[in-house]
């Protein structure tokens, strides 16, 4: 695996690969990696003649008082591992080689990117969606692969590649989990013992849900409210958003029953905003 940290590296090594014709697959974290970033790797190594992984803890898309100095880095495990995985490249610039001047340019895809998540923090899906379609001009990849647990980033980026006529595949990847149920997630790392033994109540909110549902539940206000309860019944959780969207506009829907819809969570323990989703009543 070769480590390069400058765009103009990244390009020189890339360019005869695809003037050769070979298909590149493009995997974006902000590192500190996990099994779920590794199965976005797996996803692209089956797809892909080169695979080319970015490591990036992007500043544009921290708001005031998040934890853009605190996240966790570990760039020497995150090589191994991906060494491990096979990776062929690794893009790890730092914010002065991504940002040399202040970026005047933005990439913002407001409706979707102002609900849910972007209620809680203004501006974050601005920043991702800058970062990434700067990242996609850099890498020029054929597939990117991006994890389901970050479910409304993920319609984000396949919006904006739609929008913008972007030339490359966006490929959702289902979300991987530890053996309680909890979705694997690079800030787990900041939950105490406790919470995180807690922790396991958001995907059993997401069961709970599931048997409502199929027990015929029909009024979308009455499950979140009851996905609320079930949460805040765990006296270290708190239900910041439960939310019952349709899946592919995030609109809130009317009934259940009738169709897919999707139950979007964000739980805090403590400091620690952990999310999680299912989609839920379809076939
Ligand atoms: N459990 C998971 N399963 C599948 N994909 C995941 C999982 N967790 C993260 N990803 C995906 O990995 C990519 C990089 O995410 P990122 O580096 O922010 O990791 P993260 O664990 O989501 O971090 P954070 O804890 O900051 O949310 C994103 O496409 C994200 O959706
Ligand atoms: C897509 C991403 C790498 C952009 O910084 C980030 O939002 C993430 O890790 O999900
Ligand atoms: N949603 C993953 C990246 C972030 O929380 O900033």
């Amino acid at each position: 695996m070769e480590t390069l940290t400058t765009i103009g590296a990244l390009r020189a090594r890339l360019g005869p690969d695809r003037r050769a014709g070979r298909t590149i697959g493009f995997v974006p974290t902000m590192g500190y990696l996990h099994e779920g970033h590794l199965e976005l790797v797996r996803r692209a190594r089956e797809r892909a003649d080169v695979v080319v992984v970015s490591i990036f803890v992007n500043p544009l898309q921290f708001g005031a008082g998040e934890d853009l100095e605190r996240y966790p880095r570990d760039l020497a495990r995150d090589s191994a591992l991906l060494v491990a995985a096979g990776v062929d490249v690794l893009f790890a610039p730092g914010v002065a080689d991504m940002y040399p001047e202040p970026m005047q340019t933005v990439v913002d895809v407001p409706t979707l990117g102002g609900r849910l998540e972007g209620e809680v923090r203004p501006g974050h899906f601005a920043g991702v969606a800058t970062v990434v379609s700067k990242l996609f001009n850099i890498v020029q990849p054929d597939h990117a692969f991006f994890g389901e647990k970050d479910y409304q980033q993920l319609q984000i980026i396949r919006r904006m590649a739609t929008d913008l006529a972007m030339p490359t595949e966006v490929v959702g990847v289902p979300t991987v989990r530890e053996p309680d149920g909890l979705a694997c997630s690079s800030r787990n790392v900041y939950l105490t013992a406790a919470e995180r033994a807690a922790a396991v109540r958001v995907p059993q909110a997401l069961d709970h849900a599931d048997a409502l549902v199929r027990g015929g539940l029909t009024d979308p206000a009455a499950l979140e409210t009851a996905v609320r309860d079930f949460i805040d019944a765990e006296p270290l959780a708190t239900a910041e958003v439960v939310a019952v969207r349709d899946p592919a506009t995030l609109e809130p829907v009317t009934t259940l029953g009738h169709g897919p819809v999707l139950l979007l969570l964000f739980v805090r323990f403590g400091a620690t905003r952990l999310l999680d989703n299912r989609v839920i009543g379809g076939a």
